[in-house]
């Protein structure tokens, strides 16, 4: 049997390394696995994608980067998680704060989650800023605007002043863009920042947030369930279903030879420009719930390459090609 071959690094500097991460609810019938076994890395100053349809837990597992899920029914049953060698799985919650919003920030896609709608712009943003960062308010203040410059809000001084609901919502998330900027995020995790957003503010915030990357170094995690917005921001994808990561590649290797069957129907299901018939096909039936995963790979009730051993246990991911990691009993050889 193949045995799993370390991930060649091609000498990149790895920022965020998560290890067999597994993640579960208790509720007064079960433990619900919502993640299971999850490992992957993002290097210094590039964008993993992370794609997969809705519930298969990609926010669960960038949520527990920074120990962000509500409610006292998580477990984080197994794992590391090493941000520059700290683990934050381990880290009390004094130091966790340290590291939220200041190497590490969330946007969400609703930012009204993170935004308190009863303190202006430059009340939130300036004291987001002293938290990590020992200055006077009026400097905090300059450079909140210098920051709003920078994600291309015109007129900053003047939106400082303003509450949050009384800007759009391309203008809201340009503020927690520039909310995680300023204090100098090594990591961002974008989650659906863009979803709730009209298709031209939609662009415009995903060139400004490669732009500032290319000014800033920063390392982007994008949440999505669109291939195309992946296809545009991302260095490498990583593919989950059913809390597992399945599959994970560079952007043009996962879009050109994907591997893994849902990985495949995912991309055959993505409108393109070169349609020549009216319907996309669909990967049929549904993403199972937590209570009703079925054994082995949770994608064997609906793949058309199913095999025996599909139905008993989940493949360790293989490396397929270098820096191409595929999870599939089709590719283990006995
Ligand atoms: N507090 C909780 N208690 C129980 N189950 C939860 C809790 N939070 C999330 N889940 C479940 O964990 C699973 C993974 O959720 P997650 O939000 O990570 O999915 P997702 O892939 O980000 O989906 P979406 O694209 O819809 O946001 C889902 O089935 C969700 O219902």
């Amino acid at each position: 049997m193949n045995t799993i071959r370390k991930e060649n690094d091609n000498q990149k500097e790895v920022l965020l390394s998560v290890e067999h991460l597994r993640v579960n609810f208790k509720t007064d019938k079960a433990i619900l696995n919502a993640v299971e076994d999850v490992s992957f890395k993002v290097y210094r100053g590039e964008t993993l994608g992370i794609v997969g349809e809705s519930g298969c837990g990609k926010s669960i597992t960038c949520m527990s980067i920074m120990k962000l899920i509500q409610g006292n029914n998580v477990i984080y049953e197994d794992g590391k998680i090493c941000f520059e060698d700290v683990n934050t799985l381990s880290l009390s919650d004094k130091a966790l704060q340290e590291i939220r919003g200041k190497e590490i920030a969330y946007i969400f896609q609703e930012p009204m989650t993170a935004l308190n709608p009863l303190y202006t712009i430059g009340n939130q943003m300036s004291e987001a800023l002293r938290l990590h960062v020992k200055i006077s308010k009026k400097e905090a203040l300059k450079q909140c605007a210098h920051y709003l410059e920078k994600v291309k809000i015109p007129n900053p001084n003047e939106v400082l002043m303003r509450y949050p609901f009384s800007l759009s919502g391309g203008m809201r998330q340009r503020v927690m863009i520039a909310m995680a900027l300023i204090t100098n995020s090594k990591l961002i995790i974008a989650d659906e920042p863009t979803t709730a957003l009209d298709v031209t503010i939609q662009a415009q915030i995903l060139d400004l947030m490669k732009e500032l990357q290319g000014e800033f170094g920063c390392s982007y995690i994008f949440i999505t369930h669109d291939l195309g917005v992946i296809s545009e921001v991302s260095d490498r994808v990583a593919v989950m279903y059913g809390g597992r990561i399945v599959e994970c590649a560079d952007t043009d290797t996962m879009f050109e030879k994907a591997k893994h069957p849902y990985t495949i129907g995912l991309i055959a299901s993505r409108p393109h420009g070169e349609m020549v018939e009216d319907r996309l096909p669909v990967i049929p039936g549904n993403v199972p719930s937590l209570n009703n995963k079925p054994q082995g790979c949770p994608f064997h009730p609906r793949c058309e390459a199913v095999m025996d051993q599909c139905r008993k246990s989940f493949p360790e991911a293989i490396t397929y090609a270098p820096g191409h990691t595929v999870a599939c009993w089709q590719y283990i050889k006995e």
